[in-house]
């Protein structure tokens, strides 16, 4: 029973403030705990816990019931994800409108720039950055004329969903453009498939002992006032309050608990005030009792007394010396004030006052305990001082929140299933949103991964989001031949042929580099393989890129015809329901950068933009030895530079080979891995630059920089991971306490071992600090729908950053970024490069010219188009009426922008509306 119990109280803060008035109280075992308690005491005490028990017994089932409850619980630990902004987009860009124009295109609010928004960069400030979100909202829209985004029955979509969080009506009543019937028979097994994970609420340890439990505290507090306090004892019930105490001539007869413990310390309501300060959140219970203190009076002689006051003293400053090194120092200064002044503090200075011949029995006990808690402390702050600092392991990243506008696209594509197109100019967020797609359509098909086709258009980016190239996925080999031939080609490719017949979602990313006729061929061998007539084949599109960036590479046998893009497709318009805009920029939080950017991008470059740029010529000197990486069009260049920098160093150098296993053999194994991020060969040497090319955590993203510190085994690294300073051979072993002095001695130990060693890299945080990581192998996968892993490597998630291609820069986010635009010689390759870097405080431009950053001009006119197709949709009788029988070729978007809707050559319509929804898109 009595074991029971206090194992039932044992973590609750409530059992320890009862037993703060007993020294037994602060020993280690519970049994022990109750030892010296005499009867009359214990039996109130246990009445007291009883009835707790009692209570929280009560407060639990109170918890788990009534489910009414839990719904509503469940909601509120689900409030909304975004950021809280403006919502509605239309009047973001109004406010545009008012504030710039650029050239017809909508340019970005100058005047949105709250001067306490863009104050830092530190990583701690989400809030803000949020805040920010809502102000960069206004940004830049991708759609150039007044009411880009109108409510309208298709594009629709964009402004209708971005401006209320309930599922848009406009949508759901939206029958122009509901053409997304299914064909697969097994429909109706759907929901099977989708095993969403409803919230639940489970009362957590804390909640269930919530009645119980008083409001945590941080570890100092509890150890600086736990075991002078009376407050605890104050706050007591009568019932378990101990025996009046003795006088002070019977001091002796508590043996086992010293009176100090039933008296305020001194000093306790300015300890206590200046934790306050430092930690908002470490509210005292007890401090009613300081503002008011309740007067003791003595119990023991006062020698003894002083003495052990001085050592619990000393003993919490010298934990704070070591927990909160500022802190301490600014507390023995406000100490020794006070005590200069008033008298009023013992200041625990003296190490006198420690000295055996000065103390009693008592005295010296506590000096004991004082000391052995010293240590303890010490130890563990060390051990969380270093954990901070250096990880082996990371954490898990905490999914990000999506914007209202990329939650309400995640909602049309895996709830209303609408073929989608999502645009957006560098670093709205159409990576993150297109991973958080997946990831929901991978959930929902859990029981038929191969329904989600995930796919891109090179090859690194379908690596960088698990899939695999269009090319691939289609079993076109280079794709070269008719409709017909492919078809042919498929059919006889079993694995291939279940591939077009299974898939019901298709995903494309980075559009912008799809061949338009690669698109037109594809839509129609889906149609021919699956016999049937809807666009695609019935397959749900999801498709996202920004034509702004790099352009499909012709086929050297289409050089003259030059670059066709995937909207210049005829059958673009009939395959895509949904066209929508991201507009809120997340990676450059500085407004007036960001609009720098998308002048860039839209080709309209003002002459301040130009001379902004230009001031962007500086050198960059960054306060660590890290250097900003420089971005190349060509993967020469590249290497180039890097092994330059490479040679440069000096000291041993590790070379790390990737292993690499799939399914796919020889050469077309090789093809596949070559397109990976992670090379098959990397050699580091101490101080090289080096670029993380995963997502490890929140802060360890792909795109940290950093630099090899050391290499090292994972035993040595865990030795180094508690004493950072004995890898240090100018700190001698006389300077190291013994747990160090054991440590740097196990540690050369391991030297001899034969262990496969690893680089340690220092990363720069965006706030500024450091992160250590000793970095290991990660693997990268080249896997089809049905999960068959064609290649797969496992190697370092670094690669030397020194310099790096731009295609390879294509989707990250870099904080250093250098560029010489002479060297460019491709539209959009200017805009990738420089739209990679988060601030013009951490990029530098050289050469900049304005005709290197122009924009593809049919580029430009499709994006102009889109508003165009959008309104003339609000009347969608009127423009079916006038629908061309031909497709207009992409270049007459301009005139006749409602026209460019491809005609649907050739569909086998079951009945009308069908027809003519497929034919508006
Ligand atoms: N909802 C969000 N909340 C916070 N940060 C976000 C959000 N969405 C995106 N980001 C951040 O914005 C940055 C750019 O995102 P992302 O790479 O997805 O943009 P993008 O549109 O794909 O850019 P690009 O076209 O240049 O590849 C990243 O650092 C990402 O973490």
């Amino acid at each position: 029973m009595l074991t029971g119990l206090s194992q039932l109280l044992a973590p609750s803060p409530a059992f320890r403030g009862l037993l703060a008035g007993s020294r037994k109280a602060r020993l280690p075992s519970r049994s022990s705990a109750t030892r010296g308690l005499d009867d009359r005491l214990l039996n109130s005490f246990y009445s007291t816990i009883a009835d707790a028990m009692l209570g929280r017994a009560v407060s639990q089932a109170g918890q788990q019931e009534p489910p009414t409850k839990n719904a509503a619980l469940a909601k509120q630990l689900f409030p909304s994800s975004s950021p809280a902004q403006n919502g509605n987009i239309q009047d973001q860009f109004k406010k545009a409108r008012q504030s710039q124009s650029i050239g017809g295109y909508t340019g970005m609010v100058n005047a949105a720039k709250p001067a306490t928004v863009f104050r830092g960069k530190s990583a701690n400030e989400r809030p803000q950055f949020q805040r920010v979100g809502s102000a960069a909202s206004s940004l830049c829209s991708i759609f150039s004329k007044e009411d880009s985004f109108r409510p309208t029955p298709d594009t629709i979509a964009s402004a209708a969903m971005c401006t209320s969080t309930a599922p848009s009506p406009s949508i759901a009543q939206n029958e122009f453009v509901d053409f997304d019937l299914d064909d697969f028979e097994d429909d109706s097994d759907l929901k099977l498939d989708e095993d969403y994970e409803l919230p639940t609420f489970k009362p957590s340890v804390q909640e269930t002992a919530a009645p119980f439990a008083a409001p945590s505290k941080p570890e100092i507090s509890s150890f600086a006032y736990k075991p002078l306090v009376d407050k605890d004892t104050a706050r007591t019930p009568k019932s378990v309050l101990p025996a009046p105490p003795p006088t002070a001539s019977s001091a002796q007869t508590w043996p086992t608990s010293s009176p100090s413990h039933f008296r305020t310390p001194p000093g306790a309501a300015l300890r206590r005030q200046r934790d306050a300060a430092l930690h908002d959140d470490m509210v005292d219970l007890t401090q009613d009792d300081d503002i008011n203190p309740r007067p003791v009076k003595r119990r023991t002689l006062p020698w003894a007394q002083k003495k052990a006051e001085e050592v619990e003293i000393s003993a919490l400053n010298d934990y704070e010396k070591e927990r909160f090194p500022a802190r301490a120092i600014s507390g023995s200064l406000q100490s020794k004030n006070r005590t200069a002044g008033s008298n009023e503090l013992a200041t625990p200075t003296s190490k006198e006052k420690l000295m055996p011949w000065n103390t009693t029995p008592s005295a010296i006990k506590e000096q004991q305990r004082a000391f052995k808690e010293r240590q303890l402390r010490a130890k563990k702050a060390r051990e969380l001082a270093s954990e901070a600092a250096t990880s082996h392991h990371t954490k898990k990243a905490a999914p990000v929140s999506l914007s209202d506008e990329q939650a309400r696209v995640l909602d049309l594509v895996v709830n209303s299933g609408k073929s989608v197109f999502f645009t957006g100019s560098a670093g709205t967020g159409k990576s993150v949103l297109m991973r958080t797609i997946i990831e929901r359509l991978r959930k929902k098909y859990m029981r038929e991964p191969d329904r989600v086709a995930v796919t891109a258009s090179t090859g690194l980016a379908a690596c960088n989001i698990g899939g695999v190239t269009l090319h691939s996925f289609g079993g076109i080999g280079l794709g070269k031949e008719d409709i017909s031939t492919l078809v042919k080609k498929i059919k006889k490719n079993q694995k291939a042929k279940n591939r077009w017949l299974r898939t019901k979602i298709l995903i494309v990313d980075e559009i912008s580099m799809v061949d338009g006729d690669l698109f037109d061929k594809l839509e129609g061998i889906a149609r021919m393989l699956r016999n049937n007539g809807r666009p695609f084949g019935g397959i749900q599109l999801v498709i996202t890129g920004d034509f702004f960036q790099l352009p499909p590479v012709p086929d050297s046998d289409k050089k003259e015809r030059g670059v066709k893009f995937a909207f210049e497709a005829g059958t673009w318009n009939t395959a895509i329901h949904h066209t929508i805009g991201l507009t809120q920029v997340f990676r450059q939080k500085d407004p007036e950068f960001a609009n720098m950017l998308n002048e860039m991008r839209l080709g309209k470059i003002s002459q301040e933009t130009i001379r902004a740029f230009q001031k962007l010529s500086r050198p960059v000197e960054y306060h660590d030895s890290l250097g900003a990486t420089e971005l190349f069009p060509t993967r020469n260049e590249v290497e180039n530079s890097n092994a330059f920098k490479m040679r440069a160093l000096h000291g041993r150098s590790y070379t790390y080979e990737a292993q690499d296993s799939g399914t796919f053999q020889g050469d077309m194994r090789d093809k596949l891995l070559s397109n990976m991020m992670a090379p098959k060969t990397i050699e580091l040497k101490k101080g090289a630059q080096v670029m993380l090319i995963k997502n490890l955590d929140d802060q360890l993203v792909n795109g940290s920089l950093g630099k090899v510190v050391a290499f090292m085994s994972d035993k040595t690294f865990e030795i180094y991971n508690n004493y950072p300073d004995i890898i240090d051979d100018q700190i001698p072993d006389e300077d190291l306490d013994d747990d160090a002095r054991q440590a740097r001695i196990r540690l050369n130990g391991l030297k001899k071992e034969k262990e496969v060693h690893f680089p340690l890299v220092r990363f720069a945080m965006a706030d500024g600090t450091t992160r250590d990581l000793l970095v290991q192998n990660e693997e990268w996968k080249v896997e089809l729908p049905s999960g068959e892993v064609q290649a797969q490597r496992s190697q370092l998630p670094l690669i030397l950053a020194w310099a790096l291609s731009i295609h390879k820069a294509q989707g990250q986010t870099l904080e250093r970024v250098k560029i010489d635009l002479k060297k460019i010689f491709e539209k959009g390759q200017a805009y990738v490069a420089l739209s990679r870097a988060t601030s013009q405080a951490g990029l530098e431009v050289k050469n900049f010219d304005k005709s290197k950053v122009m924009a593809h001009p049919r580029v430009g006119e499709f994006y102009k188009s889109l508003y165009s197709v959008n309104k003339a949709l609000e009347h969608p009788t009127v423009v079916a009426a006038t629908a061309p029988k031909k497709p207009k070729s992409s270049t007459n978007m301009k005139e006749e922008p409602s026209l460019s809707m491809a005609e649907p050559q050739g569909f086998d319509f079951d009945d009308d509306e069908e027809e003519a929804m497929a034919a508006y898109g």
